[in-house]
């Protein structure tokens, strides 16, 4: 990986096994870092790779950047997407092998209280991103540099991401990342959640499916 910002390095690497309430089971080893370009406490979670081996000869490790999502990861909120693309994601890459950077970027960058406020303009007809705007903030605030910076880190070189957002290969890209691969999410659809899915679409380029969306 060709070093386009500063270097971070491993601070601490402790195993944890994981439990879901739907059954599913598996063990990750939590990673923490020094040095983070912007400070924030994010986390890796590296799997090996089990149902292929260890890792899977001659493929890269499939890689997701979760931006925070407190009410979609910890509260089960069907106004996103996030809590069942998370748990798609340790799935996918606890049987493939690889990396969850799991970004303390909640609401897109702006935080927690300003991502409410922008429900509340969302309730009163603005889409996600003009709610945004409307609130004078970006949006869409993160900055991907962390990210390259624990890849790095880690010791990860070229590897599949794991997304339907094209500015996340794009930046890390930028950033020197060996980027090979998009391999799409799948699309969880709601009734609360598809206006927000919808805006993605039209308004950053996400590729979703719009049939899906519409099923
Ligand atoms: N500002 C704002 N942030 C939101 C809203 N809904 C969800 N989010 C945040 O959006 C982020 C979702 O991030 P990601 O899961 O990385 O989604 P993404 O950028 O669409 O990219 P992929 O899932 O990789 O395709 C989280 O930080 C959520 O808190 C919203 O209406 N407004
Ligand atoms: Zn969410």
């Amino acid at each position: 990986m060709e070093t386009v910002h500063a270097t971070a390095a491993v601070r601490t690497r402790v195993t944890i096994p994981l439990a879901f309430a739907d059954g599913y089971e598996t063990t990750a080893e939590a990673v923490t870092f020094k040095g983070l370009a912007d400070g924030q406490e994010h986390l890796a979670l590296v799997f090996s790779g089990r149902s292929l081996g260890h890792p899977a000869p001659g493929a890269a490790p499939l890689v997701r950047m979760h931006s925070e999502c407190l009410t979609g990861d910890v509260f089960g909120s069907a106004r996103c997407d996030c809590g069942p693309q998370l748990r798609e994601a340790v799935e996918r890459i606890s049987e493939r092998g690889g990396v969850l950077l799991y970004l303390r970027q909640e609401g897109r960058g702006i935080g927690l209280y300003n991502k409410l406020d922008a429900y509340a303009l969302q309730d009163d007809g603005l889409d996600t991103y003009a709610a945004n705007a409307a609130l004078g903030l970006p949006e869409d605030g993160r900055d991907y540099t962390a990210a390259a910076q624990m890849l790095e880190a880690l010791g990860v070189e070229a590897f599949e991401l794991l997304t339907n957002n094209p500015d996340k290969a794009r930046q890390l890209r930028e950033l020197g990342a060996d980027v090979t691969a998009t391999v799409p999410t799948g699309v969880f659809a709601t009734e609360s959640n598809v206006r927000y899915l919808s805006a993605k679409v039209q308004h950053t380029g996400h590729t979703i499916a719009l049939a899906a969306l519409a099923a």
